[in-house]
């Protein structure tokens, strides 16, 4: 079994369009734990820009499932890690400007730094995982940090997968097996989706747990308009 963990930053972009409260992130990933998810991701960024600081504390009293707080293990986001206490963080090398997240960590060059971060959260009981491309070395890299999971950066695997490319997610199934061996849990995420998931868990071993945010919410929108819709219509007969 994989579990889903729904990243409710896209929720937060919408909410920050108008500076009000709608779409309410916390109502938002209670009614997502309702319906089944078994986990809520966040990633927040340092302009805040979706998910802030604040929502990750008005989240964390509330959540039912496995918390996951993604992102750069800046001091800032050390501190709010250690007072939220999630079920798990996972390491993601933000680059400065960058849109989204663009890249796994290289853990060779920066082992040292992994290793203490690691520490210090797995010293506080959560669970540690890193961000990373499937590439053997930074698999073997992520296991000698100490770290408890790696996160498969799949962005790639979903380009290749919609271009046809049948072994698109054959490099993942061998860092998958390579992870397994080395006794590290195996996540994975970035533009998952309902068109290329299916693919991605048959073909990938020992999947533990997606997280998945984007596409996610997209097809929310997509699935859930028309019955929006019907109900507006009926106000206005
Ligand atoms: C690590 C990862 O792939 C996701 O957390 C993704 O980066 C979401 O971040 P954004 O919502 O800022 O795109
Ligand atoms: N860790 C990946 C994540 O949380 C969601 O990424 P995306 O589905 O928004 O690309």
């Amino acid at each position: 079994m994989t579990k889903l963990s729904v990243n409710i930053n896209k929720i937060a972009t919408l909410r920050n369009a108008r500076g009000g409260d709608v779409p309410n992130v916390v109502e938002a990933a209670r009614k997502i734990e309702s319906f089944g998810a078994e986990g809520i991701t966040v990633h927040p960024r340092p302009d805040e820009r979706h998910i802030r600081y604040a929502d990750v504390k008005d989240l964390k009293p509330v959540l039912t499932t496995e918390f996951n707080i993604e992102g750069k293990p800046i001091q800032q986001f050390i501190d709010l890690v250690l007072e939220a206490k999630p079920a798990q963080v996972t390491l993601v090398p933000d680059a400065e400007d960058a849109i989204t997240s663009n890249a796994g960590w290289d853990t060779i060059k920066h082992k040292d730094y992994l290793k203490d971060v690691i520490a210090l959260f797995k010293s506080h009981g959560i669970r540690t995982s890193i961000f990373v491309d499937p590439v053997k070395k930074f698999i073997e890299g992520a296991a000698e940090t100490g770290a408890d999971r790696i996160e498969l950066y799949t962005e790639a695997f979903a380009v290749n997968y919609a271009k046809g490319d049948k072994n698109a997610a054959k490099p993942y199934a061998e860092c998958a097996e390579l992870a397994h061996k080395l006794g590290l849990g195996v996540n994975a995420g970035h533009d998952l989706s309902l068109e290329n998931l299916k693919f991605f868990k048959d073909n990938v071993p020992h999947l533990a747990e997606v997280s998945i945010g984007h596409a996610l919410i997209s097809e929310a929108l997509y699935l859930g308009l028309e019955k929006t819709i019907h109900e507006y219509l009926k106000l206005l007969k």
